[in-house]
């Protein structure tokens, strides 16, 4: 909670300010006379001159910036503007503008926001946490700028995605702000545009080895849990290699989670098992090709696998039904190029390169773009898998909107409207042959506030796996039976912070069954959860 703020302080202090919306009494009280024009308006006046605002501005990350800015002086005002229409302002403060602000950070900077924690720092830091002002942190999003969404190496121009993931903690599933911390861990970049840029903020150096980088991390995460004890690490966006190996390095023995392994295959399972629910058929009867094997792949294949056995498979017999396709080709078992967690998806196959003839030799019933390249699912791979499926699943993941595998429109005229379809990014509506095909949205944005929120109430000490399959299952669960016929595989943006409650209740009662929690068991979850919802409301001050 903030403490009262008086005179030009109060304005300057985006958690207090209420700018024109001070009450007489308010004004007198905290010494505001003249300090701000002599009216008292509601949230609701102050939203409409936003709106209006940004209906000036030409460009998304023009948008983008403004409400940076709002964020900047006024947070109530922020999280009123977005929660008032999450599915229109999602794109704008998160992917795919999002993307975009990322690649030109260093120019469009404006205030500091979260932490910048340099390797340069090394041994210190403990003394650089303690300067946050919170002293009760109960989540840090943390990125080295390693893979940024599907952009690659962006060093400390990634240091917009932390930022972003924490305010849909908020926008989405009601986490307060004030116990979030967005951190930038710059361990350097190899991206050479950046380190020549005069307007990069971050260290001009290559990137370390991963002994050094790992030691780094250790020292961090170790530090947390003496300056934050209450805080669960979010890992985001680091490179593939990294993120599996850190998650496993960290998480049976802190409370860590990384979004891009986790987050990621939570929402593709929840499309997953709406897809086979839209079929009439089971998880168990599919057979799964991945385009791509890092994180997202690697992450998602192991929760789907996991799903499987909870099903009764054996794990040997889960993992035989995913496939994996990288750069190299099909990974099959004379491959010597593999890192340790893709072997268990290598199976006994003839080498090829060729992705139209794995699926004509695999003959899978879903393909999962996880490969960052745009326009990979060609017309030639959508009519392969649509010739050995009556409704084949096309999963075009990777983002932003350039790098999806293939777009909504495509993927239905090619399939002659056979597809199932989902993309990482938003696409319109497609209306093709009298029909009307709605492609859903795979964003983690569905799973990762969920389970921060569940974590955040329960004060849980882990995040596991079974939370991340029981939130996929509470989303699949929310999709309305008329959209799901018409291939919507998600529920609707537009209610999103209802859908986010009842899944965080879902995650929580786990956490209670689990034996993770640390506060005592409610007897009504959801309610339980509803509690403990921010609102962007003002609160009064006289
Ligand atoms: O941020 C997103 O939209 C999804 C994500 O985690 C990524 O692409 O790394
Ligand atoms: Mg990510």
């Amino acid at each position: 909670m903030t403490t009262a703020r008086h005179g030009i302080e109060a304005l300057w202090d985006p958690t207090f300010n209420k700018s024109t919306a001070f009450s007489e009494a308010e004004k007198q009280a905290l010494g505001l006379v003249g300090l701000v024009p002599d009216v008292t308006e509601t949230l609701d006046q102050q939203m409409s001159r936003v709106t209006m605002q940004l209906g000036h501005k030409t460009t998304d990350l023009d948008r983008y910036i403004y409400l940076v800015n709002l964020l900047d002086h006024s947070e109530t005002l922020f999280y009123r503007v977005v929660m008032s229409d999450p599915a229109h302002f999602l794109p704008i403060v998160y992917d795919p503008t999002i993307g975009e602000a990322c690649l030109k950070f260093g120019h469009i900077y404006r205030q500091a926001r979260g932490m910048y924690l340099s390797m340069n720092r090394r041994g210190k830091v403990k003394e650089v946490l303690e300067n946050w002002p919170q002293k009760d942190v109960r989540f840090i999003c943390v990125t080295d700028g390693g893979r940024i969404l599907g952009l690659g190496d962006l060093g400390a121009n990634g240091a917009g995605i932390p930022i972003g993931k924490l305010q849909l903690y908020t926008a989405c599933a009601g986490v307060p702000p004030q116990y979030l911390m967005p951190m930038y861990l710059d361990a350097g970049t190899n991206n050479e545009q950046y380190l020549h840029d005069p307007l990069y903020l971050g260290m001009r150096k290559t990137r370390p080895s991963k002994e050094e980088l790992f030691s780094f991390v250790d020292e961090f995460v170790e530090a947390v849990q003496e300056v934050f004890p209450k805080c669960c690490i979010h890992f985001e966006d680091w490179t593939g290699v990294d993120a599996v190996h850190l998650l496993q390095r960290y998480r049976d023995k802190y409370c860590v989670y990384n979004d891009d392994v986790q987050g990621t295959a939570g929402i593709v399972l929840a499309g997953m098992l709406s897809a086979a629910k839209l079929k009439g058929t089971k998880l168990r009867d599919e057979t799964y090709l991945f385009f791509g094997a890092g994180s997202a792949g690697i992450g998602l294949a192991g929760l789907l696998c996991s799903a499987l056995v909870a099903q009764g498979m054996t794990l040997t017999e889960a993992q035989s039904r995913v496939h994996m396709f990288d750069l190299n080709g099909l990974l099959e078992s004379t491959r010597t190029d593999l890192v340790d967690f893709q072997i268990p998806y290598a199976h006994k196959h003839a080498p090829t390169r060729d992705f139209v003839a794995a699926i004509e030799s695999i003959k899978p019933t879903t393909i999962i773009g996880v490969s960052t390249i745009g326009g990979a699912f060609t017309q030639k791979v959508i009519e392969a898998i649509a010739k050995i499926n009556e409704r084949p699943v096309v999963l075009a993941l990777s983002n932003p909107t350039e790098h999806a595998e293939c777009t909504a429109e495509q993927a239905y005229g090619w399939s002659k409207g056979k597809a199932i379809y989902a993309a990482g990014v938003p696409f319109p509506p497609v209306h093709l042959a009298g029909q009307t095909f709605l492609p859903g949205q795979a964003n983690n944005f569905y799973i990762f506030p969920a389970i921060g929120m569940a974590v955040f109430a329960t004060q849980a000490k882990r995040v596991t796996d079974e939370m991340f399959i029981e939130a996929a299952s509470a989303v699949a669960d929310q999709v309305p039976p008329e959209l799901l016929k018409q291939g919507l595989l998600y529920p609707l943006q537009a209610n999103i912070l209802e859908t986010e409650i009842q899944t965080a209740a879902r995650v929580a009662k786990l956490v209670f069954d689990l034996g993770l929690a640390r506060v005592d068991r409610p007897a009504d979850m959801v309610a339980f959860i509803r509690s403990q919802v921010y609102k962007p409301d003002y609160r009064s001050e006289a």
